[in-house]
This record gives C-alpha cells, sequence and structure tokens, in this order.
C-alpha cells in the first residue's frame, strides 16, 4: 500500500497545490486489459537483455493475464481533482487488491509520479491567477476578465506533445486563454470539455519582417484589414516598439485603430527589453496618443478598442513587478493581459513541488504492518506511516490521518481506479469548480 503527496516544505513558494491529470493518466495506460501476451513475451526478452539475468516476472504478469484477465488488481483513491490541498497531505493512494500482487502496486510508481507536472503546472498557473486577481481587484475594483489575463505561449518550449497536452490543459484549469492547442484537445478527449480555452489572430514576426523594414506601417495596416471584425494582436518590436506606437498606431494608423471596438480592438504586443520599463513606456505613449479614461478606482484606462500584451519574461515575479509599477504609475490592471511559456509549462520539475511517492503499510502472512522512512540524514524526507486518509477537521482544515485511525465516512479520497476500471469520472467543468480562487464568483463564461 502506497501513497502520493506534495511534501511540505519550510519556505516554499507553495503552500496549497491543484490535484489534477489523474484522470488522463489511468484512462491512457491503466484501464482495461492492459496484459496482454504478446506484451509478456516481448517484455521477457528485453528484460532478459536488459538485466543479462533473470529478473522479469513472467509467470507474475502471466498471472494477471489468467486470473484478472489482464486488468490490473490495484485500487486507486484519490483527491476529487481540481480541489486545493495543502502541501504535506496525502493526495492519492494505491494498492493491491489481490494479496498475490503485492509487488505490483510499486510497480506502476514511475508512472504515477508522472502525476508532478500536471499538479505542478496547474498549481504554478493558479498562482498567477492569485496575483493577477490582487491586481485586478485593487486597480479596477473587480475580477472580471480574470479568466484570460494570462494567455498559455508555451507549446513551443515544452519537451513534447503529451508534455504540451497534459501541461495545456493543466493550465486550462485556472484559465481559458491559451495557444497551446494540444492542451484544449486533451480537456476535450479526457475531460469532457467541447472548449476548454481560446485566441484570437495574432501576427508573428515574419509576417511583418518579411515586408521589409520600411514598411513596418503596411504591415500592421494589412493585418488590420485581414482582422476588422474581431480582436488582434500585433507584434510590434520588430525595429523600435516605441516608434511603432507613437508614430505608427499613434499617427499614421491611428484613426484605423480609432474606428475599432472593444469587441475588435487592436492588441499590441511587446516583446523585448525590460517588461516592467518598456510596458511603463509603451502604455504612456498609448495614454498620450489615444487617451485615457478613470475606473470607479481612480486607475487610467486605455480606450477598450485598444490593449495590450506582454508575453516576453513572464513569470511569478516579473507578472507582479510589472503590475505594482503600472499601478504606482496610476495604470489598471485592466490594460494588460499576458503571455508565458516555459516559466508555466517547462520551468519546473518533480522538486519543485517536492512530489514523492512511498509505501506506508504491508500485510505479510495475513498480518498488517505500518511502515516508513526517517532517514536521519533528512527528516524533511520522513514519510506517511499506515494506510491514509483526508479529512476536513473541525476547525475547517484538511489534514491526513495516519496509522489506519481515519473514520471511512470522513475520507476525502475517492476511489477512482479498481481492477482495470475507472469510477469517476471528472469534468473540466467541475474540476474549475474545485479549483476557484476563494472569493472568485464562478465565471458564466466558462
Ligand atoms: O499575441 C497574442 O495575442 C493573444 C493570442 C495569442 C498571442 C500570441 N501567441 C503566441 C503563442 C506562442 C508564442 C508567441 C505568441
Amino acid at each position: 500500500y502506497s501513497y502520493f503527496e506534495c511534501r511540505q516544505k519550510k519556505g516554499s513558494q507553495f503552500n496549497e497545490v491543484v490535484f489534477f491529470g489523474l484522470q488522463y493518466l489511468l484512462k491512457k495506460y491503466l484501464t482495461g486489459p492492459v496484459v496482454t501476451e504478446d506484451k509478456i513475451q516481448e517484455a521477457k526478452l528485453f528484460y532478459q537483455m536488459h538485466f543479462k539475468q533473470a529478473v522479469f516476472d513472467e509467470e507474475g504478469w502471466r498471472k494477471v493475464l489468467e486470473k484478472h484477465n489482464g486488468r490490473l488488481p490495484i485500487r486507486i483513491k484519490a483527491v476529487p481533482e481540481g480541489k486545493i490541498i495543502p502541501r504535506g497531505n496525502v493526495l492519492f493512494t494505491v494498492e493491491n487488491t489481490d494479496q498475490d500482487f503485492y509487488w505490483l502496486t510499486n510497480y506502476i510508481e514511475t508512472m504515477l509520479v508522472q502525476m508532478w507536472y500536471p499538479i505542478t503546472v496547474a498549481t504554478v498557473s493558479r498562482e498567477f491567477k492569485k496575483i493577477l486577481a490582487k491586481h485586478l481587484k485593487a486597480t479596477s475594483g473587480s475580477v472580471e476578465g480574470l479568466e484570460l489575463k494570462l494567455h498559455d505561449f508555451g507549446y513551443r518550449g515544452v519537451s513534447s506533445q503529451e508534455s504540451a497536452a497534459l501541461g495545456g490543459a493543466a493550465h486550462l484549469v485556472n484559465f481559458c486563454g491559451t495557444d497551446t492547442i494540444a492542451g484544449v484537445l486533451m480537456a476535450q478527449r479526457y475531460y469532457g470539455c467541447p472548449m476548454a480555452g481560446f485566441s484570437i489572430p495574432a501576427a508573428e514576426h515574419s509576417t511583418i519582417i518579411s515586408w521589409g523594414k520600411n514598411k513596418e506601417k503596411e504591415a500592421f495596416e494589412r493585418i488590420l484589414d485581414q482582422f476588422l471584425s474581431g480582436p488582434v494582436s500585433v507584434v510590434s518590436d520588430s525595429y523600435d516598439i516605441f516608434n511603432a506606437c507613437k508614430h505608427i498606431w499613434g499617427d499614421e494608423l491611428k484613426e484605423r485603430v480609432m474606428e475599432r471596438s472593444e469587441d475588435s480592438c487592436l492588441v499590441i504586443r511587446p516583446d523585448s527589453g525590460d517588461p516592467a520599463e518598456t510596458l511603463i513606456e509603451v502604455i504612456k505613449i498609448l495614454g498620450e496618443s489615444f487617451g485615457y479614461s478613470l475606473n470607479s478606482m481612480g486607475y487610467k484606462v486605455l480606450p477598450s478598442y485598444l490593449r495590450i500584451i506582454q508575453g516576453d519574461g513572464i513569470d511569478l515575479s516579473s507578472v507582479d513587478q510589472i503590475l505594482a509599477n503600472l499601478s504606482d504609475e496610476g495604470w489598471s490592471a485592466e490594460n494588460v493581459l499576458f503571455g508565458c511559456g516555459s516559466s508555466l509549462l517547462q520551468k519546473l520539475n518533480r522538486d519543485t513541488l517536492s512530489c514523492a511517492f512511498k509505501c506506508s503499510y504491508v500485510e505479510t502472512n495475513g498480518k498488517g504492518m505500518d511502515v516508513c522512512k526517517q532517514p536521519v540524514t533528512d527528516p524533511s524526507k520522513g514519510s506517511k506511516r499506515g494506510r491514509l486518509s483526508l479529512r476536513r477537521n473541525s476547525d475547517g482544515f484538511l489534514e491526513t490521518i495516519e496509522r489506519g485511525a481515519g473514520k471511512p465516512e470522513e475520507d476525502l479520497l475517492v476511489t477512482v481506479f479498481e481492477n482495470g476500471s475507472l469510477l469517476q469520472d471528472y469534468s473540466l467543468d467541475e474540476i474549475r469548480k474545485n479549483a476557484l480562487l476563494q472569493d472568485d464568483e464562478p465565471n458564466p463564461n466558462l
């Protein structure tokens, strides 16, 4: 009997995690008759070559095939997807349902620990959401539009199509702006969501520079003509972002910009320079050219046909700094949205949230025994003991009960997999509700 947790770490920036991704792994790899004679033969040959001695348990695997029709005699109990759990709590448990297969529980550890990735992306994405909500509320009085404030730019920056799918879907637990199409498809195929994320037409540098250095205005104008009835984003730093904002957008094409509406707004994209300094300079130039209004909180807001997206150099600390600088200069967070690539989907690892999988209970000759590790060389790597359950205590806090002392009726862990069958099928809608920020109203658009 083993369990998975994001171990508590003193001084960690992340105190709570978003549980997400298990349903995909179960559906894709563990449900149904996954053990076949062909696979056994293939594995037998492979491991004989790999170990150069008899290690592969051919009989054990054939018994799965014969006794359980190739379905794994395993039970997995897990936190419902999307739930927000403080570090240091059990997130899921794994046990064999047939004593002959004691070896199978930790055999599947390797794949199950890959849960570190969707959990970490969903958690980091939600930390972004907390920062964006804070600044939106402070400078506009509402969190309206929060779901579109952080756009996933990370498709090209991840290690594989599968990472893009899992990480992209993890971001969509918290937001609905993305260019990581694989994540939208994952949400469709594994989480019952027909269209989990949205985007708009956007220029890239090639569509500007292919006109030649002296034709940036023509390139911009062409793009406006191509996308008259809807928002469009134009990257504007190919040569000089400040010149582009002041003399092209703010002068030569000013009328073309002003004739657009909120529903067909122009989104200007800087893409270089120190993000905070560049954004302040850009928004000042645009304010001078197009004017601005004051919102109910007294912060400046550009005309609704004009917005800025900052997709370069964005991570948890820079986004907080940028928005603080903007509000110091009297600008509302309504004016900008952000794109994030590698910091959202790739610049993470299993240690970011100290994800671990450990055995905590065994039965030998019918006798149960609680087990755990307590390395004298690192107490923080100590593991939980006995059979575990997760409950909300009388003060309303989540806590893990060890040594099998939990009451079944209080256990928040749900059996999601048993003997080859998936027992829960969570939709992205309910997962999103589970992951909402504390005082964040459910968004009707989601
Ligand atoms: O500018 C934009 O406006 C909003 C829609 C997305 C977008 C840009 N996307 C992107 C993706 C991957 C790398 C770089 C940019």
